[in-house]
């Protein structure tokens, strides 16, 4: 279990994050829903420690990460795919993946059999350029850089955010995959009700930096949904 309790998160003098207290279950995806600007992002970064500040616990099991710097909290087996992806463009697709490497605790600097299954279009292109990626091939690179840290928790920002319609139910697949199958922790900033309602067991729904309604997703209703969603 993951838990957020009384999470407070600045930006220099701005208070983003109001009081946040959040059980983010084991071996499920939890979607962060809300309109733009209430902070999604920010919860993200906040669970990595990349906002200025931040204040009240947050908890991985029995460790308090909140007093850790971003680097141990890779390590304690959280991988962060940002919004917009950030993948280096002058470094190959190898160098790209192995990046994420860095975050293992038992020293291997290689890339991971899941990686190589789940992307064989990247495998084949090694060493090419990040760069020549198209934007749905880069989001396929920043989940395999997270993959290769070999995690316990991964944070998607808006995956689908700019990408292809056919890639799209790519990548969807295998956010799936990745927890039905591997069981993996994904925390899921999305826009995309019907596939949020397809992948998601749990919820959280964000207004102006709070958490407002979270529970299991089948109490996402529309109601809920227009209420807090619609611009
Ligand atoms: N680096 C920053 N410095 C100051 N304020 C910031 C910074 N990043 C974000 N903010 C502010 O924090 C608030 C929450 O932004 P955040 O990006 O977390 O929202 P979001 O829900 O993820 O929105 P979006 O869907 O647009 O990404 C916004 O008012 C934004 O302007």
């Amino acid at each position: 279990m993951l838990t957020f309790a009384n999470v407070n998160s600045f930006y220099d003098r701005s208070h983003i994050l109001h009081n946040v207290s959040l059980e983010i279950p084991t071996g499920q995806i939890t979607a962060i829903l809300g309109r733009n600007g209430t902070g999604k992002t920010t919860l993200l970064k906040t669970l990595m420690g990349l906002t200025d500040r931040s204040e009240g616990q947050i908890r991985l099991e029995s460790d308090d990460l909140a007093v850790l710097p971003t680097f141990r909290r890779a390590r304690a087996g959280i991988a962060y795919v940002p919004q917009g992806r950030e993948i280096i463009p002058d470094f190959t697709i190898r160098n790209n993946i192995l990046m994420g490497a860095f975050a293992r605790t038992d020293g291997k600097r290689e890339i991971p059999p899941l990686v190589a299954e789940l992307f064989p279009y990247l495998m084949q292109n090694l060493d090419r350029n990040g760069g020549v990626l198209s934007g749905g091939q880069q989001q396929q690179l920043a989940i395999a850089r997270a993959l290769a840290a070999d995690p316990k928790i991964i944070l998607l920002d808006e995956p689908n955010e700019g990408i292809q319609p056919s890639i799209v139910q790519e990548i969807e697949s295998i956010i799936v995959k990745l927890n039905r199958e591997l069981g993996l922790t994904v925390l899921l900033v999305e826009q995309n009700i019907p596939f949020v309602r397809r992948a998601a067991q749990r919820f959280a729904m964000m207004e102006k930096g709070r958490v407002v309604e979270f529970g299991g997703i089948e109490r996402l209703s529309d109601d809920m949904v227009h209420r807090h969603m619609a611009v």
